[in-house]
């Protein structure tokens, strides 16, 4: 649905966005994390051509936006919407006004705006606030009433740059189950940046990871957690280095839905006759199953090595810290 095929983008000197190729299907979402600097919101802007590429192609539902006119790329603009992080609602106008403004532009008739309106306050849970006015909202309902503004010509696919970053972690779980149920309600394809990885988690199905313009790491984002050594799952997981004193040798098994309920630890002890200790632990639940990883203390002797491989016959990862 969302096809970016190796843009960049720079200012001067600074190559901003350098080569990234991305393909987004429909009904997916796709986040792309990095940190401050790292080319994620040109890249964005290079979906729906706020930023046009200096070289490459964008195409959003097979309709490659780069080689439209001017006039036939506000026509598509349309089937994309956009929020921001900052809203960006007008001030002096209320909910249903605000929500109203695309339908406006687009010279939708009053009787069926009102229709529309309505409609997305009840998708986004505001009736009640058709007219109160932005300043009278909490954040997470500004984001709200931004979301619904976005889908009020119907969009196929929603950008959002930063949409949970000016809020607390609660409204913010809020707001991405907000996101989510869209997506399996509309059939929406979303495309997300975020430097938070928690984002990525809660509700992606696939990522990008960028740094300095390029995107070092791309898959599904249970596949990346899974992943020994990716940077996804380093991030997500972050165990603590245990304090290891000489005698023993550590490693981080990771495991997925296919083995996260087996009995691991007891498996090392009967088969290999190892004593095994946990030093740290984490799970995460996403969209397409769990995934754990535990870092382990083991004797330095053979038997430990060759439980590692047994393990990693096996479907675990893992790997040696
Ligand atoms: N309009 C612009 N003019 C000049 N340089 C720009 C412009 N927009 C972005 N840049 C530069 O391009 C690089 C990527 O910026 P970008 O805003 O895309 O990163 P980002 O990952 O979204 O960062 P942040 O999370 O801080 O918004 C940075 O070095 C930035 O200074």
């Amino acid at each position: 649905m969302i096809t970016l095929h190796h843009v960049s983008k720079n200012y001067g000197a600074v190559r901003a966005v350098d080569d990234v190729s991305l393909d987004v299907p429909k009904g997916h979402i796709h986040g792309v994390l990095g940190r401050s600097g790292a080319g994620k919101s040109t890249l964005l802007r290079t979906a729906n051509l706020l930023e046009r590429p200096d070289s490459g192609t964008v195409a959003v539902g097979g309709t490659e936006l780069t080689a439209l006119s001017a006039s036939r790329l506000r026509t598509e603009r349309a089937r994309i919407g956009m929020v921001f992080q900052h809203f960006q609602l007008l001030d002096n106008r209320t909910v249903a006004a605000n929500i109203a403004l695309p339908l406006r532009l687009h010279k939708t008739e009053r009787s069926a705006r009102r229709a529309r309106v309505a409609e997305l306050l009840e998708l986004v849970g505001l009736t009640d606030k058709a007219d109160a006015y932005p300043a009278q909202l909490s954040g997470g309902q500004r984001q709200r009433v931004a979301i619904a503004r976005a889908l009020a010509p119907r969009p196929d696919v929603l950008l959002s740059d930063e949409a949970t970053s000016a809020l607390d972690p609660h409204t913010t779980v809020d707001i991405l189950d907000l996101l989510a149920r869209l997506r399996d309600e509309l059939d929406l394809t979303i495309l997300l940046i975020t430097h938070e990885l928690d984002v990525i988690t809660r509700i992606c199905d696939t990522a990008s990871i960028m740094d300095e313009g390029r995107v070092v790491e791309h898959g599904a984002v249970a596949g990346l957690l899974a992943e020994p050594g990716s940077i996804l799952g380093d991030q997500a997981f972050r165990l603590a280095p245990s304090a290891n004193d000489g005698d023993g040798i550590d490693a981080e098994i990771t495991f997925t839905a296919s083995t996260v309920g087996e009995p691991v630890l007891a498996t090392l002890v009967r088969r290999f006759d190892l004593d095994a200790s946990i030093t740290d632990a984490a799970v995460h639940t996403v969209s397409d199953g769990t995934v754990g990883r535990m870092r382990l203390r083991l004797p330095d002797t053979p038997a430990a090595e060759k439980a590692l491989a047994w393990l990693a016959e096996n479907r675990y990862g893992v790997r040696p810290v």
